[in-house]
């Protein structure tokens, strides 16, 4: 079974991700490349650490009207990402278009619920209801788009595999039992997540700031 810990690279040096990126890339199955490392990188950053030889996971969050974000897909083509994230709350429309621009060999999934938000914010952007509920109805309408699957917290991952059985779902805000959760809100350990229907487990601080990367991920990996 292939390693589901893909390794947020969230570091804006070049040399230092592509060092962690070889450090480490025996006890994780991909790398994901964020806001960070792209806006400081663009296309040579992602070119520089694809030679470390695993998928890359292209997380840009794609949230624009529909023609722009159909652009975008297929200015990341070159790219040749295994995943790539896009916004559901920018509606059907611009998940069909995007998922209509991706190559095929990309999966495009939506984020649903940033895992950093909590109910109160829910209710501060006006949205009615818990973010179970937001959760449901965002990964409702991107599978009703022919999105791959979606981004979402492990407190919905279960009750979204229920209700989309061959989904691909990808989760962030992992955390080993007992460590501090930072900015993120609705975290669960990446066992739980892994038991509860997870495809990927998105890990970033806790291996990236870790004393010893390789031991943070060999540690996080032998829980799974
Ligand atoms: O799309 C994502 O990967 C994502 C969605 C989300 O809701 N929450 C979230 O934290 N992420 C990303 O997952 C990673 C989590 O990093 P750590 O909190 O350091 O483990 C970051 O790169 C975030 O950009």
């Amino acid at each position: 079974m292939s390693n589901p810990i893909y390794l947020a690279l969230d570091l804006p040096q070049l040399d230092a991700a592509r060092a962690l990126a070889e450090k480490v890339k025996d006890h994780v199955g991909g790398l994901k490349l964020g806001l960070e490392f792209f806006c400081a990188h663009g296309h040579h950053g992602v070119h520089e650490i694809a030679h470390v030889g695993l998928p890359i996971f292209l997380d840009l969050k794609l949230h624009d009207i529909p023609n722009t974000v159909a652009g975008a897909m297929q200015a990341i083509h070159v790219l040749e990402p295994a995943i790539v994230t896009i916004h559901a709350s920018g509606g059907r429309a611009m998940m069909e278009d995007a998922k209509a621009a991706a190559s095929a060999n990309t999966k495009v999934v939506a984020v649903t619920m940033l895992t950093s938000l909590d109910e109160r914010d829910l209710k501060r952007m006006g949205v009615d209801g818990s973010p179970h509920d937001q959760v449901l109805r965002l990964a409702e309408l991107a599978e009703v788009a022919g999105l791959d699957g979606i981004v979402c917290s492990g407190q919905e991952v279960d009750a979204v595999h229920r209700q989309w059985r061959d989904g691909f779902f990808v989760v962030p805000g992992l955390r080993p039992a007992g460590s501090g959760t930072g900015d993120q809100k609705r975290v669960v350990t990446p066992r739980q997540a892994r038991d509860d229907g997870a495809s990927v487990l998105v890990i970033g601080r806790p291996i990236s700031r870790a004393e010893d990367p390789v031991a943070a991920a060999r540690s996080i990996a032998a829980t799974l």
